[in-house]
C-alpha cells in the first residue's frame, strides 16, 4: 500500500495533466469515486452538509454533491469560506448549476445528520485562519456523522503537528485543531499524517479513492503478505549450521534482563546458534532462561579491544549496556566485519563515522533519536516519515524509528511504514525483543531489508495477537517468549 506525500501528488497530476488527463477529469473520478464509499453510508432521509473550501478540495465536495444529489439524498452545498477561486473547481461548480442544482446559505442553527468536510486539502499551510477554525470547530461540535475528504481540515499531509504555535504543546484532541472525522477518504492513496501523531486521531476509519494515477511511491504501509512472502523457507535438511550464528553484544551486571530479553527474542526468531557477549552475572541469569545459548564473559570488553567471535553473521550491539565508552568501541569493532549490525539502546550515540562494511541497522525510540539528530522529540514526532529518511540517506544505514507507526527508513530511500503493535509494546525490554529477533532474521534471511521489515512487523503483531485475549496493560515483554510461536505459527502456516 503506497503512502504519497503532497508534493509526489503534484508532481504526478502535473504529469497526468501534461500527459492529456486533465484536472477536470481527475476531480470527476474523485467526485464518483468518493460517492461510492460515501453513499452506502447515507441514509435517503438523512440531512447532509457538504463544507467546501476554495482550493480543490472544495472542487471534489461539488462534483460529490452533485452524484449525492443526482441519486437522490438530501444534500445543501455550502462554501463558508467564500466561492471557489481554483479554475478546475469553478468549472465543476458551473457544471452543477447548470444542472440546476442550487448553492446554499450555511445556517449555524440548522441541524445535520451528516457533515462532509471538503474545506482544505492536501494545499493547507497552516496555522488555520481563523474563519476556518470557526468552521471546524462548529463542526466537532454537531450530533453528526462527520466524514473528511482526502484529509480533515487542519491537518497537514506531511506532518503530524496540528497548530504551528504553542498550543499545539497541549496533546489532546482540540474541538478547533482540525475536523475531527468519523471517517476519511483518501484520495489517490494514504498521506503520511494519517500515521503521525497528533494528527493521525482526527481521520477515524480510513480508505483510499482510487482516481485512475498511476500508483507509486517509495514510502509503503507494511503487509502481512508482504512478511509472508519474503519469510525464510526451513528445508528438512537444515542443521544448526544452516542459520547462522548471532552474536548479542549485551547486558551487564546492572542491566541482565534487558539481555534476558534480546536472547529470548533472538533464539525463538530462528538463529540457529547464539553467542551473548555480556558479563559474568548476566550470563548466569540468560543461562536459566535461554538454554540454549552460549556465552563470551567479559564479552563488551574483548569485543572492545578487538576480540570477535568467527563465523558470526550477524551481530546486534546495545541492550542493558552501562558502558558507553566501550560500547563505542565495541562498534568500532563490530563495524569492520562484513555481516549486518544492529545499533541499539546504549550503545547508540551520536558518532562522527556510521561507515560499516556492512548494512548498519539503528534502532532509535524518539528520545533515542532526538540525541542523534539535535531535534526536539516533539519535532521528531510531527516530522517521523521525512526525519528517519533524512537520516537514513545521510549516514547510508537503516534507521528503525520506534513508536505508534515504526518507521523504517533504508539509505536507497524506500521507506516503510509499520501498521502492528500497540500500547502494549511502550514498556521497558520490548526494544530489546526487537534487537534480538533483528539479530536473529538477518541471520536467516537473504535480503537484510526484508528482515528488518519482517522483524518490526512480527514484533508488532505479537503485541496485536496479545490484546485479542487481553489487554495492553497487562503485556509484558517476557510475554514475547510465548508469542512469537503463536505468531510465527501464524506467519509460516501461511506462507
Ligand atoms: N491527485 C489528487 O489526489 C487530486 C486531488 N484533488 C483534490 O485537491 C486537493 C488539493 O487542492 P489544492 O487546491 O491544491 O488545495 P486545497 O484544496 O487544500 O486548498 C487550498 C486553499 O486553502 C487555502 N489554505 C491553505 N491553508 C490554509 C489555512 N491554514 N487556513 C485557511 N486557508 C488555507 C489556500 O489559500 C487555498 O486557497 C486535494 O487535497 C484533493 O482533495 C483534486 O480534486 C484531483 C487530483
Ligand atoms: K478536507
Amino acid at each position: 500500500m503506497y503512502i504519497h506525500q503532497a508534493e509526489q501528488i503534484k508532481k504526478i497530476d502535473n504529469q497526468a495533466s501534461e500527459q492529456g488527463f486533465s484536472l477536470f477529469s481527475l476531480m470527476e473520478n474523485a467526485g464518483r469515486g468518493l460517492f461510492e464509499k460515501i453513499s452506502p453510508l447515507l441514509k435517503k432521509e438523512n440531512q447532509t452538509l457538504i463544507l467546501c473550501g476554495r482550493g480543490n478540495n472544495g472542487g471534489d465536495g461539488v462534483v460529490l454533491a452533485r452524484y449525492l444529489k443526482q441519486a437522490g439524498f438530501h444534500v445543501s452545498l455550502v462554501f463558508p469560506l467564500s466561492e471557489p477561486k481554483t479554475k478546475t473547481a469553478k468549472q465543476h461548480l458551473d457544471y452543477y448549476l447548470q444542472q440546476d442544482f442550487t448553492v446554499e446559505k450555511w445556517n449555524t442553527n440548522d441541524r445535520y445528520d451528516v457533515i462532509i468536510d471538503c474545506l482544505l486539502g492536501i494545499g493547507t499551510k497552516l496555522p488555520l485562519r481563523s474563519d476556518v477554525k470557526n468552521v471546524v470547530s462548529w463542526c466537532n461540535q454537531q450530533d453528526a456523522l462527520r466524514i473528511a475528504v482526502d484529509i480533515p481540515s487542519g491537518v497537514q499531509a506531511d506532518r503530524g503537528d496540528l497548530v504551528v504555535s504553542e498550543e499545539s504543546e497541549q496533546p489532546n484532541i482540540q474541538l478547533n485543531h482540525a475536523f475531527l472525522a468519523d471517517y476519511t477518504f483518501s484520495l489517490h492513496g494514504y498521506k503520511p499524517s494519517i500515521f503521525l501523531l497528533p494528527s493521525g486521531k482526527y481521520f477515524g476509519k480510513t480508505d483510499v479513492v482510487s482516481i485512475g494515477l498511476k500508483q507509486t511511491s517509495n514510502v509503503n504501509l507494511l503487509t502481512e503478505e508482504s512478511v509472508w512472502k519474503t519469510f525464510p523457507k526451513r528445508n528438512d535438511a537444515a542443521h544448526k549450521g544452516t542459520f547462522g550464528t548471532s552474536l548479542l553484544v549485551a547486558g551487564s551486571d546492572e542491566m541482565p534482563g534487558s539481555a534476558v530479553l534480546a536472547a529470548i527474542g533472538a533464539i525463538r526468531s530462528g538463529t540457529g546458534k547464539l553467542i551473548m557477549a555480556t558479563s559474568h552475572l548476566a550470563a548466569t541469569t540468560i543461562a536459566s532462561r535461554v538454554p540454549e545459548a552460549t556465552f563470551m564473559l567479559n564479552g563488551l570488553e574483548t569485543i572492545s579491544e578487538g576480540e570477535v567471535p568467527e563465523k558470526i553473521i550477524a551481530a546486534g550491539i546495545g541492550p542493558g549496556i552501562a558502558d558507553i565508552t566501550k560500547a563505542q568501541k565495541a562498534v568500532d569493532e563490530l563495524m569492520k566485519l562484513d555481516i549486518p549490525l544492529v545499533i541499539d539502546a546504549g550503545a547508540l550515540r551520536e558518532r562522527k563515522d556510521w561507515h560499516a562494511r556492512g548494512p548498519v541497522i539503528i534502532t532509535p525510540h524518539p528520545g533515542e533519536f532526538s540525541r542523534l539528530t539535535g531535534r526536539s522529540v516533539k519535532e521528531i514526532q510531527a516530522n517521523r516519515i521525512k526525519l528517519a529518511r533524512k537520516f537514513s540517506k545521510k549516514y547510508d544505514l537503516a534507521v528503525v524509528l520506534k513508536g505508534k507507526y515504526s518507521i523504517i527508513a533504508f539509505p536507497n530511500g524506500e521507506t516503510f511504514v509499520n501498521p502492528t503493535g500497540n500500547s502494549g509494546l511502550a514498556k521497558g525490554g520490548s526494544g530489546d525483543v526487537l534487537t534480538g529477533m533483528l539479530v536473529s532474521m538477518l541471520a536467516t534471511h537473504d535480503n537484510y531489508q526484508d528482515a528488518v521489515k519482517n522483524a518490526v512487523y512480527i514484533h508488532g503483531l505479537c503485541a496485536d495477537i496479545w490484546i485479542e485475549k487481553y489487554s495492553e496493560t497487562s503485556m509484558v515483554a517476557s510475554d514475547f517468549a510465548q508469542l512469537l510461536p503463536e505468531v510465527l505459527g501464524k506467519i509460516e502456516g501461511n506462507r
